[in-house]
């Protein structure tokens, strides 16, 4: 197979999502083979350690087991890019973490002419300068044929198509009037399971630790329960959009952290003191099934009005949102063309597998533009 044909991944972050992509690449490389195209694993990396071999190609199978037993203290990241940068093949940097300096860096890595999927949601919900930043450095922006591909469709929804419906359904010429539902599969899971339709449920404080066992939180729980996680994802569909919002904090986000627990210093000193507030939130289901509602936390970006909101809101038993399960994640599209009856898009919004399916179908997007 000749050089051209070649293309290198090399992978940031090695987690739930991380693990889950290295077995889909396997699955895909073994395709893309039969198809002439030979993608190359030649980095991987997580928080504190680097294997990489001069830009040979690692077995992914043993792709971890190389990082952990015979990886070196990770570089800083920046030399990394610049060695990445002098590949003598195009190469696709897929960013598993939720690092922000890793994000701030992408215009610098396009420039180079590094394509990046990414799940990773800071990038993108950080300030308006740096996302047009992004799209100004991306050949699939306004940066021209020398700069990489930027896609990240996991980053709302996990694999969920909700990005590429959004930005489909602009480019085609319809306009989309409001945005809402459930964005977040850790809060879906916790109020599905904390208060299900009918009654019962367990601990509150039980299920944010099931949900991180799960691998539904984000590294540290109190980026979901704070509000923040699904205030990222509007910011990014709301910028899709058209509406120039300057970052996720200059919304409404109700956030589900007790004052008492604000300051704490780590997640696992959160998740130990939790349990000590379950009572409120015991509070929070009776008054709901009082009035015969249960609670959801839910979002919406309204396009007229500009107005995006995050927070909790009671919701009466037959309504599609009190009847979703497990981590599923429910978005409308309310839109000129699709009138009174929404598009929507409903399933499982976090999970490895999912999300790493995102991750992967991106990485095929960049393979047939490098094609
Ligand atoms: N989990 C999910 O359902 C979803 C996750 N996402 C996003 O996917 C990303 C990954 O999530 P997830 O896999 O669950 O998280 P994990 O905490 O399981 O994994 C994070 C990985 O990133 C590595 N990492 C952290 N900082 C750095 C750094 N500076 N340099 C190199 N590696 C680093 C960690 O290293 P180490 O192994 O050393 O700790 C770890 O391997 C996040 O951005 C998240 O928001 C998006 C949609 C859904
Ligand atoms: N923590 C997030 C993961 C996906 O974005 C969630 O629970 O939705």
């Amino acid at each position: 197979m000749s050089g051209s044909n070649k293309i290198f991944v090399a992978v940031v972050g090695v987690g739930g999502v991380g693990k889950a992509f290295l077995g889909q690449l396997e699955h895909l490389r073994a395709r893309m083979q039969r198809q002439n195209v030979l993608l190359e694993l030649v980095l991987v990396r997580r928080s504190k350690k680097q294997y990489f071999d001069n830009f040979a190609p690692l077995d992914i199978s043993q792709a971890l087991q190389n990082l952990d037993n015979s990886g070196n203290a990770a570089p800083p990241f920046g030399e990394t890019v610049d060695t990445l940068a002098k590949a003598p093949n195009k190469v696709i940097l897929v960013d598993n973490t939720s690092d922000q300096e890793i994000a701030a860096s992408y215009p610098k890595i396009l420039s180079k002419g590094i394509s990046i999927v990414t799940p990773n949601k800071k990038a993108f919900s950080d300030t308006y300068d740096l996302w047009s930043q992004i799209f100004a450095s991306a050949a699939n922006g306004t940066g021209g044929p020398k700069c990489g591909y930027v896609f990240h469709e996991s980053t709302v929804g996990a694999g969920l198509p909700v990005i590429s419906t959004l930005k489909e359904l602009i480019e085609t010429g319809d306009e989309v009037t409001k945005i809402e539902g459930v964005f977040s599969g850790t809060m879906s899971f916790l109020f599905n399971s904390f208060m299900p339709v009918g009654g019962g449920g367990g601990k509150f404080s039980a299920e944010v630790k099931k949900a991180k066992e799960l691998g539904y939180t984000e590294p540290d729980p109190r980026d979901d329960l704070n509000g923040l996680d699904v205030a990222r994802k509007l910011t990014i569909l709301a910028r899709i959009a058209g509406l120039k919002v300057q970052s996720p904090t200059s919304f409404p986000v109700e956030s589900l952290i007790p004052k008492e627990l604000e300051s704490v210093s780590s997640g696992d000193e959160f998740l130990e003191k939790l349990p000590q507030f379950d009572d409120q939130m015991e509070e929070l289901k009776l008054s709901a099934a009082k009035e015969g509602k249960v609670v959801r936390f839910v979002g919406s970006i309204d396009a007229p009005s500009q107005a995006v909101r995050v927070g909790l809101e009671k919701f009466d038993a037959s309504h599609p949102i009190a009847a979703l399960k497990g981590s599923d994640n429910i978005i409308s599209f309310h839109t000129k063309r699709y009138g009174s009856n929404a598009l929507i898009i409903q399933g499982a919004g976090a999970g490895g597998e999912v999300t790493a399916m995102g991750v992967t179908g991106d990485l095929l997007k960049v393979v047939r533009l490098l094609h």
